[in-house]
C-alpha cells in the first residue's frame, strides 16, 4: 500500500472554506468579510470591525448604538469573578487568569450548552465586553493597584485603557491602540482560530473552544511572540548591539520572534500599519530608541535570512511603550480576536463536519503481550 503523503503542520493543506476573512499571500492582502483591513483600521471603530465579523456586514448606527449598550451592559465582572481572579497566584501568567475567567464565566453561564446562533452571538458579545476587565485587573494587580470600575461613557479601546491605567491616553495612543485590536482581530485559520474550531466541531460549547484558543494562543510560534519580540529588545538594549545580537542569536539557532510566517512569505499585510501606528506612539512616548532597534533589527534580519516582520513585531513594543506589561501583551491580543474565533465558531456550526484527520502509524509492529 503506498505511503500517504503527511502534511506536517497542515501546511498548505486546505481544510474548508470561510467567509469571515480572506489572506492573500501573493497580493499580501488581508480582508474581513471582504473589506481591506487597512482601511477598516483608518476608518471605522474596533466595535464595527467586530460587528462585521459577527454579522458579515458593517452596522447601521442604530445597529451598533444597539451593541454599544449590550457592551457597556458587560463590561464590568461579576464580584466573585474578581475574588476569585485575584486569589490565583501573583505569578500566574495573565494567559492563565484569562482563559480561567472564560472558563468561570462558561460554568456561570445558563445557557452554556445551547450552541444556536443566537446564543452564542450573545456568549461572544459578553466574553468581548467582559475581557478588557480581565487584561486590566491582571495589568494592575502586576502594579499592586486594585481593579477599577468601567465607564460607560468611553468607547471600547478608551475604556479598555481607562481601566488598565486609571486615565484615558492622548488620541494618539488611544487610536494606536485601536488599530493594534482591528489588525489583531481576525486572520483566518490560524493555529488558534483552527482549534477554537476543532473543539466546534465535536459540538462543545462556544466557552470550552475559547478557552482552547486561549491556550493555542499563548504559545510563542504564535500569539506568545508579541511579548516574547520585547524580551528580545530588552536583551539587545540599543541599535548598534542589533546586527552582533542577531548573529549570536542565529549561530545558536534561536527563532527571531516576531520574524517569519506561516503563509506569508512575502511580508504580513498588517505590518505597515502597525508599524505607522508604533511610529506614533514612538513619537508621543518618547519611544525613539525602541524605534531604532525595530529598524536595525528588522534591516538585520532581512539580510541574514530574507525573512520579514510579522504582526507581533510591530505590536509587541507599540503595547510596551503604552505602558502595558509584557506578560498582557497576548492577552489583549486574545482581546480582540476573541471576535474573529468567536465568527469562526458560527460559521463552524452553521456546516459542521467533525475535524478529525489521519495519520500513518510509525511505531512497534503488532506484537503480542507476554502475560498468560
Ligand atoms: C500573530 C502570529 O501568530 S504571527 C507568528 C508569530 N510567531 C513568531 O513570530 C515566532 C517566530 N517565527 C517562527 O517560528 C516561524 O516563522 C513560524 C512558526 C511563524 C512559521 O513557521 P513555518 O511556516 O513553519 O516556517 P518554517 O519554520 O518552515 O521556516 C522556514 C525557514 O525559515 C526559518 N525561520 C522561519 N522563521 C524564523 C525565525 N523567526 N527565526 C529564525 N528562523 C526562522 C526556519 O528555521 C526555516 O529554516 P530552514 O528551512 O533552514 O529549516
Ligand atoms: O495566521 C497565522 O498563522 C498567525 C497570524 O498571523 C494570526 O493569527 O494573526
Amino acid at each position: 500500500m503506498p505511503t500517504p503523503a503527511i502534511h506536517k503542520g497542515l501546511s498548505g493543506v486546505v481544510v474548508d472554506t470561510t467567509a469571515v476573512s480572506m489572506v492573500d499571500p501573493d497580493t499580501n492582502s488581508l480582508t474581513y468579510r471582504g473589506y481591506p483591513v487597512q482601511d477598516l483600521a483608518a476608518r471605522y471603530r474596533f466595535e464595527e470591525v467586530a460587528y462585521l465579523l459577527w454579522y458579515g456586514e458593517l452596522p447601521s448606527t442604530a445597529q451598533l448604538a444597539e451593541q454599544n449598550e449590550a457592551e457597556r451592559a458587560h463590561r464590568d465582572l461579576p464580584a466573585e469573578l474578581v475574588g476569585t481572579l485575584l486569589g490565583l497566584p501573583p505569578s500566574a501568567h495573565p494567559m492563565d487568569t484569562l482563559r480561567t475567567a472564560v472558563s468561570i464565566l462558561g460554568a456561570n453561564d445558563p445557557h452554556e450548552d445551547d450552541n444556536s446562533e443566537k446564543a452564542n452571538k450573545a456568549k461572544a458579545l459578553r466574553l468581548y465586553a467582559a475581557l478588557p476587565a480581565v487584561v486590566a485587573l491582571t495589568q494592575r494587580r502586576r502594579r499592586g493597584l486594585p481593579p477599577l470600575t468601567a465607564r460607560d461613557d468611553l468607547g471600547y479601546a478608551e475604556n479598555f485603557l481607562y481601566l488598565s491605567f486609571g486615565e484615558v491616553p492622548d488620541p494618539v495612543v488611544v487610536r494606536a491602540f485601536e488599530t493594534s485590536l482591528v489588525l489583531y482581530a481576525e486572520h483566518s485559520f490560524n493555529a488558534s482560530t483552527f482549534t477554537s474550531r476543532v473543539v466546534t466541531s465535536t459540538l462543545s460549547d462556544l466557552y470550552s473552544a475559547v478557552t482552547a484558543a486561549i491556550g493555542a494562543l499563548k504559545g510563542p510560534l504564535h500569539g506568545g511572540a508579541n511579548e516574547a519580540v520585547m524580551a528580545m529588545f530588552e536583551e539587545i538594549g540599543a541599535a548598534s548591539n542589533a546586527r552582533a545580537w542577531l548573529a549570536d542569536a542565529l549561530a545558536a539557532e534561536r527563532k527571531i520572534m516576531g520574524f517569519g510566517h506561516r503563509v506569508y512569505k512575502k511580508g504580513d499585510s498588517r505590518v505597515p500599519t502597525m508599524r505607522d501606528a508604533l511610529r506614533e506612539v514612538a513619537g508621543a512616548r518618547g519611544g525613539e530608541g525602541i524605534l531604532d532597534i525595530y529598524e536595525a533589527l528588522a534591516r538585520a534580519m532581512y539580510a541574514e535570512k530574507g525573512l520579514h516582520p510579522n504582526l507581533d513585531y510591530p505590536a509587541g513594543p507599540a503595547y510596551h511603550l503604552i505602558g502595558f506589561e509584557v506578560p498582557v501583551f497576548t492577552p489583549i491580543f486574545v482581546a480582540a480576536r476573541i471576535t474573529g474565533w468567536t465568527a469562526h465558531i458560527n460559521e463552524q456550526l452553521a456546516a459542521n463536519s467533525l475535524i478529525r484527520p489521519s495519520s500513518t502509524y510509525a511505531g512497534e509492529p503488532r506484537r503480542e503481550v507476554t502475560r498468560a
